[in-house]
């Protein structure tokens, strides 16, 4: 099974660090869940393995290949996609545009077409707004057309910031049921999520980093009994954390 390792790396910004000596691993056909309190260093981890920002230490590996310290479209080329929060479409670009630039490596057209294709008929919801500028688009229209975007490249893992940031409860939970169907589907999902109760339901591993250092690795059934982390990190109330 293709799997994404992360060990022992250190990373942050200029002079400060903020990742110390941080492990995960997560597998295709998996949502792996990172938790872990405001400023912590998710969205810091998850650049440092899409090749974003320059480790300071450590490795990531993708089933065995070395991916340490690859620029971002040599990490996108082995089949890693950055999600970052909110979607990052380009906003005046057309839906249609953005998913062109999400096959840009594609250079036969009949193939990138093709895969347009493809990609729409799983977003019919797109296909009707296809020639809408994005930027024009609800978030979560925005968030569908990121992850169709990232689709074309067909890539083993995504990884996804805060894919519900500034959306509705109802919206929420649809993208991250959609998140759980990527894997159902065999892609990897590295996911970072505020809203922890409704992450729990589709996580098949979590992750919990303080301080930019592990704190807490398992099954996301076995997280509720850690009183310490559910509260005083995540912020998870009595009789709140149950996943079922
Ligand atoms: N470009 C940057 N330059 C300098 N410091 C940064 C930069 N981006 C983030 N930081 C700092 O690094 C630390 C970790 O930030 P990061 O965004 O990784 O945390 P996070 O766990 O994702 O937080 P949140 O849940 O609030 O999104 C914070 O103290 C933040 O202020």
């Amino acid at each position: 099974m293709t799997v994404l390792e992360v060990r022992d790396v250190s990373g942050g910004y200029g002079a400060v660090q903020i990742l110390s000596d941080v492990s995960l691993s997560a597998a295709v056909g998996e949502v792996t869940c990172l938790f872990g309190p405001n400023g912590c260093g998710k969205s810091t981890l998850l650049k440092s393995i899409a090749g974003a920002l320059p480790l300071w230490g450590g490795t990531v590996t993708l089933d065995g290949t070395d991916l340490t310290g690859q620029p971002s479209h040599k990490v996108l080329s082995q089949g890693i996609a950055l999600m970052p929060q909110g979607g990052g479409v380009f906003p005046g670009l057309s839906v249609k545009e953005n998913l062109r630039m999400g096959g840009y490596t594609i250079k036969v057209r009949r193939e990138l077409d093709a895969r347009i294709e493809e990609v729409l008929d799983e977003f019919p919801r797109l296909r009707e707004r296809l020639s809408v500028a994005a930027g024009s688009l609800s978030g979560g229209e925005q968030m569908l057309v990121s992850i169709a975007r990232a689709l074309i490249l067909q890539p083993r893992f995504l990884l996804f910031d805060e894919p519900s940031a500034g959306l509705s409860p109802k919206l929420t939970t649809d993208v991250l049921a959609r998140t759980a169907a990527l894997a159902e589907r065999g892609i990897g999902v590295l996911m970072i999520e505020q809203n922890i109760k409704q992450a729990l339901r589709v996580a098949d591993k979590v992750y919990v980093l303080v301080g930019g250092r592990n704190r807490y690795e398992g099954r996301p059934g076995d997280i509720n009994s850690d009183k310490e982390l559910m509260h005083l990190y995540l912020g998870v109330h009595k009789d709140e954390g149950d996943p079922q």
